[in-house]
């Protein structure tokens, strides 16, 4: 579990964070989002205890980082894969930091085996693909086997394949019962990877949510509609008020509720063939919440507004 208070971060004039309170819950993958420069990877830093707050607090599991006994038994984290001395094996490189974290060195084949790098566990780490440096950087956050698990952008510059073992090894984490907590500027690969979602934009919290809410309150409510009578369906939709579009082989209503859309194709005799809810995208939901120059949604409308708004009041 991490809960962060009233985060906040000033860096001369940038207020990178700014009153940031969440928390991250055991047993899920929980996404953290927001635009460039949102703050995110202060935020992680400060999570870590790499960066102190100016004003708030972070905890994970009830302490804040400098009051664990064993940190990386309570948290493991990949936050630059390239971090690792180029000319020493995967081996050694996962046995220095086991030796200087008293962590047992049979660990150290068994995290190489969880990440599938045991045949090369004595080449060079400075040879290795970015996808190999990526696992040998999750192979050294688990070392400690720890409960809590910080990820930022584990999946920049990957291939295809290198994105699905990524995505399927963060799954399996949550479901052994871990807090699991990651970057992304991939939105579509967020979607498919995490059940949470922390937004922040400008350093101030947007929305805490799972991924199908969030993408549900920020998409606009419109039902697809096929008939063979669109015409005497789109007039009575019309006479209720509802804006119809036309879209494909069949229409596209906002502005009434799929029950309601029903009944009133009831009321006047036509069939449906065709009757289903839109939704959009999360990169939809991204770019309509967080972006400056969009018609925010309901009642998220305040919160990414106040959000968004210059830092200076
Ligand atoms: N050490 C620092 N000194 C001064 N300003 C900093 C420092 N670190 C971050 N910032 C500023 O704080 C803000 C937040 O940066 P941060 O890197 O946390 O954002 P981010 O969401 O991780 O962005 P990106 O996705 O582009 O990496 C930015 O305006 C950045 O320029």
């Amino acid at each position: 579990m991490i809960e962060a208070q009233g985060l906040t971060k000033r860096y001369g004039k940038t207020l990178a964070v700014d009153d940031l309170s969440f928390s991250v819950t055991p047993g899920k993958v929980t996404g953290f989002l927001g635009p460039n420069g949102a703050g995110k990877s202060t935020t992680m830093r400060m999570i870590l205890g790499l960066d102190n707050p100016t004003a708030g607090q972070v905890r994970i599991g009830g302490k804040r980082y400098h009051e664990l006994h064993h940190p990386l038994r309570t948290v493991g984290a990949l936050l630059d894969a390239k971090w690792v001395h180029p000319n020493r094996s995967a081996r050694a490189h996962l046995a220095w930091m086991a030796k200087s974290n008293k962590i047992s060195p049979r660990r150290v084949d068994e995290v190489l085996e969880t990440v599938g790098l045991s045949a090369v566990a004595n080449k060079r780490a400075g040879g290795f693909s970015l996808g190999m440096s990526q696992r040998l950087g999750i192979a050294a956050a688990l070392l400690g086997d720890p409960e809590v698990l910080l990820f930022d952008e584990p999946v920049n510059g990957l291939d295809p394949e290198g994105i699905l073992w990524i995505r399927k090894f963060m799954h399996r984490l949550a479901e052994e019962g871990r807090t699991v907590f990651v970057s992304s500027h991939l939105l579509s690969e967020m979607a498919l990877t995490a059940s949470e979602l922390v937004v922040i934009g400008k350093g101030k919290l947007i929305s805490q949510s799972s991924t199908d809410d969030f993408v549900a309150r920020a998409s606009e409510n419109s039902v697809k509609v096929r008939s063979p009578q669109l015409d005497v369906l789109r007039d009575a939709l019309t006479r209720a008020s509802a804006t119809v579009a036309a879209a494909d082989d069949g229409v596209v209503v906002s502005g009434l509720d799929i029950a309601k859309i029903g009944e009133i194709a009831m009321d006047n005799g036509v069939v449906l063939h065709e009757l289903s809810p839109q939704r959009g995208s999360l990169e939809q939901a991204f770019m309509q919440i967080t972006g400056d120059s969009v018609e925010y949604h309901a009642d998220l409308e305040a919160e990414a507004r106040q959000a968004l708004a210059p830092t200076a009041n």
